[in-house]
């Protein structure tokens, strides 16, 4: 017979709620994992970090339809229920929370949240309706679980400086933690739509990676933001890839930068190959 799971699973905020009464009850600390599903060593990265910092931990799977305009590709997006449970528990998560879309958005929702700061451009200016999406079911989810710590992956970078900032600006009393991206031997970073590629887009997407850390590394050397930003937009679209942007920007505020002296470089690129788009990002190191 089959070993039953010791991972739980919740599909109501009433269920999620109730476990965590008694996990809070022992005075245990809790973290909190927000993801999409199709669980990959990105996420597994996410819950390793989770386990060394509280006691108990949920990774939450939601295809969340808010974020995805009617253009993309929500009914195509990877659903792996199962396998993500098996991963969720070798990776020591206790429960999974896995509401469906009623749940989350019940007859009449109407509440959304509006966003400046870090979610202006960027990403924005190409899914402009999409931080609205990810803020408002990231606040859902903050609210339901209440937990002590949240982590988010760097690999969406403008989505972790639009998280911290509402978990900032909302008071929630949560600490919100960046994780470092896990990438693949050949620097692509991991990500669901990774199934996408042909294997021909997989061979040419390890581009971006490779474009984004020449133009660190010259700027890091001394050399103009704006001069190594214009060679790896090239290095990037000689590749393949159509370009949606790649830009230097404050690495907290996202606000354009000229150079090291306009604080802390972070280089972002989102690109399409095909019919996928990748994004990626990597710091500018400073050299001391
Ligand atoms: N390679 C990665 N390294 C670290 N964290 C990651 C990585 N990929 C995703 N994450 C993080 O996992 C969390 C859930 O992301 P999500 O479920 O959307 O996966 P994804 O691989 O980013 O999928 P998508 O292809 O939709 O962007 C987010 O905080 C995201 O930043
Ligand atoms: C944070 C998130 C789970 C909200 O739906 C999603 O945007 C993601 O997977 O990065
Ligand atoms: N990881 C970000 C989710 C999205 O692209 O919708």
């Amino acid at each position: 017979m089959a070993k039953p799971r010791a991972i739980r699973t919740a599909h109501t905020v009433a269920t999620l709620r109730a476990q965590i009464q008694q996990w809070r009850a022992a005075g245990e600390k809790i973290a909190l994992v927000p993801t999409m599903g199709a669980l990959h060593a990105g996420h597994v990265a996410l819950m390793t970090a989770a386990r060394e910092r509280a006691e108990r931990v949920i990774v939450t799977i939601f295809v969340n339809p808010t974020q995805f305009a009617p253009t993309e590709d929500l009914s195509r997006y990877p659903r792996t229920l199962e396998a993500d449970l098996v991963k969720a528990e070798a990776a020591g998560v206790d429960m999974a929370f896995v509401p469906d879309v009623a749940e989350m958005y019940p007859d009449g929702f109407c509440t959304t949240i509006t966003l400046t700061g870090p979610a202006l451009e960027l990403e924005t200016a190409f899914r402009p309706t999409h931080f609205t999406g990810v803020a408002t079911v990231v606040a859902k989810l903050l609210i339901q679980a209440l937990p002590d710590v949240a982590l988010f992956g760097e690999k969406d970078y403008q989505q972790l400086q639009v998280v911290k900032r509402l978990a900032r600006d909302l008071d929630l009393p949560v600490q919100i933690v960046g994780v470092p991206t896990v990438r693949e031997p050949d620097g692509l970073a991991l990500s669901s739509r990774n199934v996408y590629l042909s294997p021909a887009e997989r061979a040419t997407a390890t581009s971006l990676h490779r474009a984004l850390n020449a133009a660190a590394e010259r700027i890091a050397r001394g050399g103009q933001v704006e001069t190594a930003v214009e060679e790896a937009r090239a290095a990037v679209c000689a590749a393949g890839f159509q370009l949606d942007y790649l830009e230097a920007r404050h690495a907290e505020t996202l606000a354009p930068v000229d150079g090291p002296d306009d604080g802390p470089i972070r280089l972002l690129v989102a690109a399409r190959i095909g019919a996928t788009r990748l994004i990626d990002n990597v710091s500018v190191p400073t050299l001391t």
